[in-house]
This record gives structure tokens, sequence and C-alpha cells, in this order.
């Protein structure tokens, strides 16, 4: 039997880990994604910029080559945001609060976003792969176990992601993207791990 090679995945997020993971499995990837948590500042702007700096301070932190990844919700009422900050607007103000948001316009359109980063050590480069689903914000339907989910319906399904069969969400995801394109990378790139 081939051994499973392990990447660590930098994150504090266990259901990230739980999709990357099973993703990777959906694909017959031999890699498990070990997780490791690092409380990680992170900073503000651009999804890109962020994503970037946050693979590099792992990298810092870590000795071996890591992924991680940053998630953006991003409406297009609103140019974008609450994008990076997401996490702070659905801890302050919960799925209601990020429905009345769009109360004043009439487009509930957004995107899902995923930025991967891979570096291989604190003097390189981070490598970015960027997923996007889009889809429209919904009042909260589904069971409450992953964030955003409730809230999130994507284009052609009438479920939201956490009314949708877990394999569903991980084929279309805006993570399973990012990490399709992070798998093509190290696909070609073997030497890496
Ligand atoms: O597929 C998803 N479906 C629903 N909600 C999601 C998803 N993916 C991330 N989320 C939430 C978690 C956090 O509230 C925010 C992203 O913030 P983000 O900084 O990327 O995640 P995090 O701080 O939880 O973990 P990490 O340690 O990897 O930064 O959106
Ligand atoms: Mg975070």
């Amino acid at each position: 039997m081939n051994q499973k090679k392990k990447i660590l995945f930098v994150t504090g997020n266990k259901n990230k880990a739980k999709e990357v993971n099973k993703i990777l499995e959906m694909q017959n990837v031999p890699i498990e994604a070990e997780v490791l948590d690092l409380d990680l500042p992170e900073f503000q702007g651009d999804p890109v910029d962020i994503a970037k700096e946050k693979c590099s301070l792992a990298a810092e932190k870590a000795t071996s080559p890591v992924i991680c990844e940053d998630t953006s919700l991003c409406y297009n009422a609103l140019n974008g945001l609450p994008g990076p900050y997401i996490k702070w607007f659905l801890t302050s103000i919960g799925h209601q609060g990020l429905n009345n948001l769009l109360a004043a316009y009439e487009d509930k359109s957004a995107y899902a976003q995923c930025i991967f980063g891979f570096c291989q050590g604190k003097d390189y480069e981070p490598k970015l792969f960027i997923g996007k689903t889009n889809g429209k914000i919904v009042p909260a339907r589904g069971p409450n176990n992953f964030g955003w989910d409730p809230i999130f319906q994507p284009d052609g399904f009438d479920k939201t992601y956490a009314e949708l069969p877990s394999e569903v969400k991980n084929s279309i995801s805006h993570r399973s993207k990012a990490l399709t394109k992070l798998i093509e990378f190290l696909k070609e790139n073997e030497d890496l791990l």
C-alpha cells in the first residue's frame, strides 16, 4: 500500500480541515492534511494579499511545507464586502444580520471565495490558488454546523450549502475549486512534498 504523504494545514478551523481531507479522498490524492493550529494575525485588505501574508507567517513558524487558506463571502451589491471580514461580521451580526445587510438591495447575489496558499519554507514566496462559487444570500436554512453555510445557496441548486449533502458541497465549493488547483500543482511538483 502507498503510504499517504502528509502536509501541514495551518488553520484553527476544524471544518475546513474535514472538508480538505474529504476532497483529497474524493479525488484519490494520496496526501493527508495534518492540522497545525497556530494563532496567526490576519491582515486587512485585498483577499489575495491577506492569504499571501497568512501563508508566509505560517511557513515562518513551521519546519516543513505548509498550506493554509483564507475564505471570503463577497456580496455583489456591496462591491465584494464583507469579503475577508466575513468572520467578524458573522460573529457580530449572525445569519439574520448578514441577510439584513442586503435589505436595501434587489441584488442578493454573492460569491464564496477560497484562496489556498502553499509555501515550502520561510525563504520562499507562497503560491496561491483561487476558487470561487457563485450563489445568493438567503434566510438561513439547514443545519448550523459550519459558518455561513445556511445562508449561501449556490447557483444551480435550490438548497443552501448547509442543506446539501457534504459530497455535493465538496464537489462544487469554492474550497474544492481552489484545492483542485493546488492538487494539480503538487502533482506537477512532486519533489516539493
Ligand atoms: O465553506 C464554508 N462555509 C461556511 N463558512 C465558512 C466556510 N469557510 C470558511 N467559513 C467561515 C469561517 C470564518 O468565520 C470565515 C472565514 O474566515 P477565515 O479566516 O478564512 O477562517 P477561520 O479564521 O475560521 O480559520 P483559519 O484559522 O483557517 O483562518 O468564514
Ligand atoms: Mg482566520
